[in-house]
């Protein structure tokens, strides 16, 4: 029945490219797979030239969550159970250009001669979701079978890895769209629904999703939008704003959502993205209400969401990123859309020296952020490629009081609205009214 199951998922993957993370400061190694033997390039020569054994997996389910969460636990369990001889890089089995036809998985070299891989893909292979492929060589060429620890597969074909032109668009371009970046409300609504009987404060977060949602927005105060990475002084410049535009503050997820989110922040992006996403809709219905009365600041929104849910999907360089006026950088029709929103930056040196001088917890995901160059680097791109708005770059290296006058003078400019904190304290209040803007 196992062996049923893994051939017919091995079918479907066949007639898929391949593409494997070799080397992340380059382009995947491509490959296809054929009946009759192909002789490998040079490229491809440094990952199934040598005489380590080779081994890759793929992870398939009819259902998106426990795809997700399989995949999560499958790349825990390789780092941490097998030996400092394997290699694990990423992989995926894709259709050009087919928008979720990625299947992902992962590629395994091991330059031990122990059996110790093999005794770990005998357990992850128990799993119905996952399909073990091993390849063999013989002279100049390569071949992929599918994997049994027991017996010789005897229905499997020999199919010899095929190099492959370079994709377009990076594989992990292609299933970014409700699996990493939800576009409209329903659309995260719908996973965490999937995941109540997994995670059960999933449906205390649809209830709150539920209660809070009501989106009025009429003859409204202008709501700005204050991002940008960990430490680049979002917190310092909001209060400040706050004070100087007599505003409401709000940020991204909400204070009602605060209970919930370490633990959402432990499941893979499926799921985590979504709780994020949701956030953002709570968030834009205090922001309806509350600028009916109040000019609005928000700390953190959309453009958080999408950017590092992007910058973690894409493997690798920045070039991999979608290119800029793809689809993937569009904002939700649904959510609501702020004034203007400013993107704080400084210099990675300035960043990690603000960070230090904190000192304070950061989340896993900062904390990769600070060691990890590459991800900081796509996270800040994927910011500046949003659309529709697209965020204006505010310099915040100067001293606090310097980026707020600055940001000051760009509201002033932007939102057609007088700002007074070189005023003196008295006449500092309600200097904004919603009909000195423009919209
Ligand atoms: N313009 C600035 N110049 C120097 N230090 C700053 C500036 N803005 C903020 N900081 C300091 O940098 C650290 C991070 O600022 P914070 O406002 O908490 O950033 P964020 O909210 O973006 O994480 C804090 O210790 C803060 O006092
Ligand atoms: N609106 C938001 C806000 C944050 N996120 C995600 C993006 C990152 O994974 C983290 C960053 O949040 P973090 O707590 O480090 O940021 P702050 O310290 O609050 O500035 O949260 C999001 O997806 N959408």
């Amino acid at each position: 029945m196992m062996l049923k199951r893994a051939m017919f998922r091995c079918g479907q993957l066949c007639s898929r490219v391949f593409a494997v993370e070799f080397d992340l400061r380059t382009e995947p190694l491509y490959f296809t797979l054929s009946s009759t033997p192909q002789e490998l390039h040079q490229a491809h020569q440094q990952l199934f030239g040598g005489d380590e054994k080779l081994f890759s997996l793929h992870v398939h389910s009819d259902s998106r969550t426990e795809k997700a969460r399989t995949h999560a636990e499958i790349k825990h369990k390789l780092s941490v159970a097998l030996s400092r001889d394997c290699d694990v890089f990423e992989a995926s089995a894709f259709i050009p250009d087919v928008k979720n036809s990625v299947v992902k998985g992962f590629f395994i070299r091991d330059k031990s001669t122990t059996s110790l891989s093999e005794d770990v893909l005998k357990t992850l292979q128990q799993s119905k979701s996952v399909c073990v492929f091993s390849y063999k060589r013989e002279g100049q060429y390569c071949w992929q079978e599918l994997w049994s620890p027991v017996n010789q597969v005897e229905e499997s074909v020999r199919q010899y890895v095929t190099p492959a032109a370079a994709a377009e668009r990076h594989p992990s371009t292609l299933n970014i769209t409700s699996s990493d970046v939800y576009y409209c409300m329903n659309d995260a609504y719908e996973v965490l629904r999937e995941c109540t009987d997994i995670i059960p404060e999933s449906k205390e977060v649809l209830k709150l999703v539920n209660e809070q949602l009501e989106t009025s927005r009429g003859d409204a105060f202008p709501v700005i939008v204050i991002e940008g990475l960990d430490a680049t002084g979002k917190t310092t410049l909001t209060e400040a704003l706050r004070e100087s535009l007599n505003a409401t503050l709000l940020k991204s997820p909400p204070q009602c959502l605060a209970p919930f989110r370490q633990r959402f922040d432990s499941e893979p992006p499926l799921i985590r993205r979504a709780f994020y996403a949701l956030g953002n809709y709570i968030t834009a219905a205090h922001i309806g209400k509350e600028s009916l009365r109040a000019p609005v600041i928000v700390d953190r929104y959309w453009h958080s969401t999408a950017a590092y849910a992007i910058a973690t999907a894409v493997g690798g360089r920045v070039e991999n990123l979608p290119k800029p006026g793809s689809e993937l950088y569009q904002w939700p029709e649904d959510l609501l859309q702020p004034n203007l929103v400013l993107l704080l930056t400084v210099s990675p040196e300035e960043r990690l020296r603000r960070l230090r001088d904190r000192g304070q917890d950061k989340t896993v995901e900062e904390a990769e952020l600070e060691i990890n160059q590459l991800f900081r680097l796509k996270v800040e791109e994927a910011y500046k490629r949003i659309q529709n708005p697209a965020c204006i770059i505010v310099d915040a290296s100067p001293s606090p009081r310097e980026v707020l006058q600055q940001v000051e003078h760009l509201i002033r400019n932007k939102c057609h609205l007088k700002t007074t904190s070189s005023l003196p304290d008295e006449t500092r209040s309600h200097a904004i009214s919603p009909h000195t803007t423009r919209w």
